[in-house]
């Protein structure tokens, strides 16, 4: 094998009523790639990482802090460490995902990189223990080790971070029939600026809220019931003091709910919003309203998406 192309697409952390646990991958339903790719290709020794595509420019200057970069390193101490050596090789990261849009961004990086990696020196990781390394890298980005993007983006379709019994997260059922939006506004938010800003502590009532919106949604996706479902995604940990970092949002989420959105909230820590509908006619409905009134400059995007089932895999 002497090249391998990984695609490691968008994720929503959160969705609302599991900060930090829940997270679902996303996929465009016009096909295109909202997501990241890393190559790998053998060399004869050393180490080699480049970088392209449109957000190559917000990368770091220094190689050493890009997110790859590290991957790599982690990699292969972790290799070696069960008698492995890494080969030689060239990593190409095309960084096509905006920073700091909470659509996972250093997530789609760190996903590519590790299985290409894995995948290229025949699978010495199993999938947990890959997941482990994604969310230790994670965990250098942000201040903390959370798996509510690595993961979906690694395993495909909404992901319950269960961290126990020998699995990080498990696969949720969900509702196939629904449509995202998502709507990338331009303007960057900081995942580790966008935590401290959220309370030490909460409320006894906050904490009973959660766990009701949190247990009641769980059991809808078990037992399939949609509405139910929809009504429990309600954000009581971290909505309240991050809406104020994205662009007039009590007043686009109020639009987008008046245009027939079922929910609508904050993907990840921002600043892209999610929006979920019923059908495709709604859907294009509040996508254009907020390509419209959300997007702040040329940089911003509106797709129309649906939960991406597969994860990162290999393109052709
Ligand atoms: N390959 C990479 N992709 C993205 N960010 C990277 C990468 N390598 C290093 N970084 C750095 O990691 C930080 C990422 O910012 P941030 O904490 O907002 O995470 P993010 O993954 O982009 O957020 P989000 O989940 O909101 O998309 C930036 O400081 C960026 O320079
Ligand atoms: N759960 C994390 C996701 C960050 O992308 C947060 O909201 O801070």
């Amino acid at each position: 094998m002497t090249t391998l192309r990984i695609y490691a697409p968008a994720s929503s952390a959160n969705i609302n009523v599991g900060f930090d646990t829940l997270g679902a991958a996303i996929s465009p339903i016009d096909g295109s790639l909202l997501g990241d790719v890393v190559q790998i290709e053998e060399i004869e020794q050393g180490f080699e990482l480049e970088n392209a595509g449109y957000f190559v420019r917000k990368l770091p200057k220094e190689p050493q802090k890009n997110i790859v970069y590290q991957a790599y390193v982690l990699f292969s101490e972790r290799f070696k460490l069960r008698g492995g050596k890494t080969k030689g090789l060239r990593l190409t990261l095309e960084k096509n995902m905006p920073i700091g849009s909470g659509l996972g961004s250093s997530a789609c990086s760190i996903v590519a990189a590790l299985v290409a990696l894995n995948n290229f020196h025949d699978q010495p990781f199993s999938k947990m223990e890959l997941l482990e390394m994604m969310g230790e890298l994670e965990g250098r980005i942000s201040g903390s080790i959370h798996y509510d993007n690595v993961a979906p983006c690694y395993l495909g379709g909404v992901q319950l971070m269960v961290q126990s019994l020998g699995n990080i997260s498990q696969k949720l059922p969900f509702f196939d029939s629904w449509y995202w939006v998502l709507a990338y506004p331009g303007i960057e938010v900081s995942t580790a600026e966008a935590r401290a800003i959220l309370p030490k502590s909460y409320t006894r009532q906050d904490m009973i809220a959660h766990g009701r919106h949190l247990g009641s949604f769980v059991h809808a996706c078990h037992t399939g019931q949609d509405v139910l479902a929809a009504i429990m995604m309600k954000d009581v940990i971290a909505e309240p003091y991050r809406a104020a970092l994205l662009p007039n949002f009590a007043e686009v989420k109020q639009a987008s709910r008046d245009l027939g959105a079922l929910v609508s909230g904050i993907s990840g820590s921002g600043p892209t919003m999610f929006s979920i509908t019923p059908d495709l006619a709604t859907a294009t409905k509040v996508a254009n309203y907020l390509e419209n009134h959300y997007l702040q400059n040329n940089e911003g995007f509106v797709h129309i998406c649906k939960v991406d089932n597969a994860g990162a895999r290999e393109l052709g």
